[in-house]
């Protein structure tokens, strides 16, 4: 009997010891999903629910022969990046991907949920010269607009300002995330043309660990199952609403969402 193979979903991120974030949330949401998931993992975190310990990265060597191996051989349906630490690894992934041949989206992660950095200051010229140009979808929360663009956003009505200055910067799509802003989380979607607004349930949970990877990841897997931009994105965010939902404590500070919550009734 010959199987079919599942799409193919490759994330190129950091780990994160405690499970919640990083390459170990994205790994889960693809399985979730029913794609192929795949890691090309670029730094290491010692991170658990209360903060990040200290990180470790990857030689960049150590970064391209992963991904030559992954790409060379399995290939890939979508792509995910999140952590990428510093900027001889954005320079090296953005290179690569430059020429991937299908769908990437962009988690530009900044710091973690309790405020901790995962990028180097110094990289963030790169995440804009390098990275965001061959970015099909771009997922920012506030805080990285702020820090890519400079664009404050106060309310909902500041989103497609925030939208536009990140598409100056050369990706197909921005995904604006509202979830920070107070009110119904909103996250806005435009590729400069068209204009998608996303409005979920706000789920007064603390444990939200997670859910910044978990929704790119879901992006992408929905990108390799097929749909375009706009209903990739509107999926992701149901099952990202449904994961903060049943989010559950660990440890002594913020718990993760659930993965695995359609399987659990
Ligand atoms: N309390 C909440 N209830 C429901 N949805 C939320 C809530 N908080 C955020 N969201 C949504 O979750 C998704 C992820 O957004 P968020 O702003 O939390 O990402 P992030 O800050 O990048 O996360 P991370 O800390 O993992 O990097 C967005 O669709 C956002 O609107
Ligand atoms: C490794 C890693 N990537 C991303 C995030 C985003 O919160 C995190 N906390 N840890």
């Amino acid at each position: 009997m010959t199987v079919s193979s599942p799409p193919r979903v490759l994330t190129v991120a950091g780990s994160d010891s405690g499970g919640g974030a990083g390459i170990q949330a994205d790994l889960k949401t693809m399985l979730a999903l029913g794609v192929h998931g795949m890691s090309v993992i670029a730094a290491v975190t010692a991170q658990n629910s209360v903060g990040v310990q200290g990180y470790w990265e990857l030689p960049p060597e150590a970064v391209r022969a992963q991904l030559g191996s992954v790409l060379g051989d399995i290939g890939v349906q979508a792509v995910k990046t999140g952590m990428l630490a510093s900027p001889v690894l954005v320079e090296t992934v953005s290179e690569v991907l430059a020429g991937v041949g299908a769908p990437v989206v962009v988690d530009p992660v900044g710091v973690s949920k309790h405020g901790d950095a995962l990028l180097a200051p110094e990289a963030v010229e790169t995440v804009k010269a390098r990275l965001l140009p061959v970015a099909t979808v771009v997922t920012p929360n506030l805080w990285e607009v702020s820090q890519l663009t400079g664009v404050k956003v106060e309310s909902e009505a500041d989103l497609r300002k925030a939208a536009d200055a990140i598409l100056e910067l050369g990706p197909a799509w921005a995904l604006i995330k509202g979830g920070h802003l107070p009110g119904a989380p909103t996250d806005l979607l435009t590729d400069g043309t068209r204009e998608f607004r996303f409005t979920a349930e706000r789920h007064d949970n603390r444990h939200t660990h997670g859910t910044g990877c978990t929704l790119a990841s879901a992006i992408a897997s929905h990108l390799a199952l097929g749909e375009d931009v706009p209903s990739a994105v509107e999926k992701a965010k149901e099952y990202v609403t449904g994961a903060i939902a049943r989010g559950f404590p660990l440890g002594g500070g913020i718990g993760p969402v659930d993965h695995a919550w359609r399987w659990r009734g």
